[in-house]
Formats: C-alpha cells, structure tokens, sequence
C-alpha cells in the first residue's frame, strides 16, 4: 500500500521556552456542530449555523446530508455577521453514498436519517471505521422497521434501504460501548411515525453529558423529550413525533479542543484565555475547569472568556472520566509531567475510539521513558523524567494534542502526522505555534 506522507510526516513539538501568556479562540464544537446539521437537515423550515466548526468531521456531515439531498450553503449569518451555513431541509433522498471518515457522530448519527430517506444510502468509511461498534445503531434501526444490510459484524460498511419513513416506537439497546448509539436514535426520533422511546440495558453507560447535549439540542428545537432526569424511568429516553423548528444557532467553541492550550498554561505556570467560554453547557470539556484545577490550575470565567492560570506545579489526580471520556489523551499527557501518580478510571471504551486509546498512550508515553500501566478501565500514571522521541499517533487527533503537550516540557518530542488533528482541529500547529509566539 502507498504510504501517505503526511502520515509519517514527524511535527517537531515546540518546548515553552517560559510561562505561555495568550489568548487563544477556538473554533467550534464538533458535537454541537453535528448535531446542529442533522436537527437543522430534519426541520420543516431553514436554519442558521453561524460559527460552524469546519473540520474533517463536520465536513463529512455536511457532505453527507447534502448527497441525501439537503441543502447546505455557504454565507453570513442573518444579522450580516459571522461566517455561517445556511441549512435548507428536503426530501431525504437515495440512492446516495456516505464516506463516514473516521467520525463516530457521522457513521453513528446518519444511517437513522437514512432510514427516511427514498432510497438506499451506501455507508463506508475509514479503515477504523469498520472496527468501530455501531450494532447499536443497527440493531435499533431493524427492531424500529428499517432494511439494512451488512456483513453480519454489526459494523461498516452497510446499506440503509430507505423507506421514505421509519415507523419508530420502543427499542432497547446495550449503548455501553458508546453514548452515540442513544444520540442517534433521539436525534431522528422526531420524524419517526410513533416516535422513539430508547431503553439502555447495558451495566454502564459512557459520555452521559453528550446524551443531555442531544436532549437540550432536540428541545431547542420544538421536540418533545422525557428523560430519566425529567422524572423519567433511567436508563429510558422518549422522544414524541413532531416537527422540528429551522433555527439561528451560534456554535459554542469546542471545550475539549480548549484542552491543550488550558494544559499548556498548567504546564508551563502560565496563563490562557479563551473567548467566549459558555456559562452553561452540555460540553464535557467544562469539566476540564474542575479537573486541572485539581490539577494544580485556577479559572476565573471573566468576560473576556475563561482564563486559565497554572500555578507553577502540576499535580497527579485520580478521577473518572467515564462522562468525559474524550479528555482522557489530554489530562494522561499533563499527568505524565505531573509531581505526583494518577489514576484515570471508567474509560475501557476508549479501546473502540479513534484508535484503542489506552494501548496508545501507554505505549507512547513509555517510548519516552515514562511509567504507564493499562488497567480493566483506564491508566495508571507515574510521572518520570521523559526524554525526546517520536510520539506516534495513529490517526487520533487528541493523540496528537497530547504529544504536543508532552513537548513543551520535554525538548525533542517529534509528533508523527500532526495533520490529523484536522478531524475536528484543522488549525492546531498554527494555534499551537501562535499561543507560542513563534
Ligand atoms: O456524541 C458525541 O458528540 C460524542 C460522544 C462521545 O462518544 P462515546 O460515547 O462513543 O465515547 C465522545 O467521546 C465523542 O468524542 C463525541
Ligand atoms: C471519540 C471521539 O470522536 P468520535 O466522534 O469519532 O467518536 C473524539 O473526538 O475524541
């Protein structure tokens, strides 16, 4: 197989050269945005996203709901301001051909709204993707009325035989692997016949916060949604047929892509702002307020944004991130250059990520000299005096973060295909090198 340049393209991790002092805005959510497309694609009217994040994820999504027939142009926002996609609903149509990436909210969130499509809607994707759980997704769409076919794995690639409408009603599925299988079926949930009434029978449950991402989202736009935490049954989620609103949105920036740069002033005893920081959010990344302020940090939400200040040291922390799973590469690289151990626990999902992220970690960090075990469900983390080296990444853009962030306390850190931080990060060497002021 020819080999991708960018692939083993080595990115020379800059190392602080003192206390980083920046502001620094980053761009969009990728789960705000995606969910964003798919609601605004199932409305009865045209909506607004102003400020979308525009990444290789969100730009499958886009482009996959246009193959489906749905209108999705390029402008300012109505008030004239911003860059934004205006979002035309149609006729969902097949046939049709999806390329997923590598994108768990693509291949998890569409074959739903493909099951209301006209026709067959053709899903295929990354490699990785053909690894990733989506039996989920698969089995819920048969039991709710769809056609699908597959190769039996419960897995890409497959074919949703759309009908044109989906009758809906109440399924039960094991979403342990993944907090998306719940998403997916909410998020189309209003244009099924009778609706959606999910059940989650597995022993746990990850990324809880974006399960309540999805169910704010749906109420934002006119769906009616019972939750366990609306006095609901647990584990059981309703969503009741109805027409969806065409809304003007503005995309929060992407908390969980705030990381490396709150990490950089932990690191390096510094001090990073990031505009527009919400108050209230769905995101997990507000976790990270709480979790490196255990950490050794402080932050102030001011109204220039959340500023971040490190104080100098850096210390270890024994946390479950089971709700915030997609935080654990970020807060593994802080630990490691931490003053204390760690323990992160409640993530074995991040086995069936973008790469299986705990082998990932502990083999890199050990190449540089550190002390990383796996355990059932997480890492434990003895920090050590790590030395230069090739950080891989595997195709994971929050491996590559993590690299960086190793780098500014270690000199010779080279991170291996940087370039795919442009998942859901495009811009992140020239942020990163920015917030620098190289
Ligand atoms: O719904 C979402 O937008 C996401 C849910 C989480 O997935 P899992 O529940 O599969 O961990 C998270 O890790 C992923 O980055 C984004
Ligand atoms: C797990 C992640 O992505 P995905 O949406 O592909 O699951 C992630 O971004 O950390």
């Amino acid at each position: 197989m020819p080999v991708n340049p960018a692939h083993t393209a080595l990115w020379p991790a800059p190392t602080a050269s003192g206390a980083v002092d920046a502001t620094v805005h980053v761009p969009g959510s990728k789960s705000v945005t995606n969910r964003s497309l798919v609601l605004a694609a199932l409305a009865s009217e045209p909506g607004w996203l102003r400020r979308p994040l525009r990444s290789r994820d969100t730009l499958l999504m886009a482009e996959a709901l246009r193959a489906m027939g749905i209108g999705i142009e390029e402008g300012v926002g109505p008030d004239g301001t911003g860059e934004a996609w205006r979002v035309l609903p149609a006729g969902l149509r097949g046939p049709a051909t999806v390329d997923v990436g590598n994108a768990g909210t693509v291949m998890r969130f569409l074959p739903p709204v493909a099951a209301l499509a006209d026709g067959p809607v053709r899903f295929d994707g990354d490699p990785r993707s053909y690894e990733r759980p989506l039996h989920g997704v698969i089995d819920a769409l048969r039991v709710l009325g769809a056609r699908i076919d597959d190769d039996g794995r419960g897995a890409l690639p497959l074919t949703v035989h759309g009908g044109g409408a989906l009758d809906g009603g109440p399924v039960e599925i094991d979403a342990s692997s993944s907090s998306q299988f719940v998403s997916a079926l909410l998020l189309s949930g209003p244009r099924f016949n009778q609706g959606v009434e999910v059940r989650h029978t597995g022993a746990t449950l990850p990324s809880v916060p974006h399960i309540r991402m999805t169910v704010d989202m749906l109420r934002a736009v006119g769906a009616q949604v019972d939750t366990p935490e609306s006095g609901g049954e647990p584990n059981v989620w309703r969503v009741t047929p109805g027409a969806l609103l065409g809304r003007d949105l503005t995309i929060e920036p992407d908390l969980s892509n705030a990381q490396p740069f709150l990490a950089a002033a932990l690191v390096t005893g510094g001090r990073v702002t990031v505009p527009d920081w919400p108050a209230r959010t769905t995101q997990p990344g507000d976790r990270l307020r709480e979790i490196f302020t255990e950490m050794g940090g402080s932050c102030e939400l001011t109204d220039l944004g959340l500023v971040f200040t490190g104080s100098g040291s850096v210390h270890g922390v024994d946390v479950d991130l089971g709700d915030v799973g997609e935080l654990t590469p970020g807060i593994a690289a802080v630990a490691a250059l931490a003053d204390s151990p760690s323990t992160l626990r409640g993530v074995a999902h991040l086995r069936l990520h973008e790469t299986d992220r705990l082998a990932a970690l502990t083999k890199e960090i050990n190449e540089l000299g550190g002390d990383v075990t796996e355990t059932a469900d997480g890492l434990h983390i003895r920090p050590r005096r790590l030395h230069g080296g090739i950080f891989h990444t595997y195709d994971d853009h929050r491996m590559a973060t993590a690299g960086a962030i190793i780098g500014l306390a270690v000199e010779g850190v080279q991170v291996e295909n940087v370039a795919t931080t442009a998942k859901t990060l495009p811009d992140f060497p020239d942020l990163w090198t920015g917030m620098l002021g190289i």
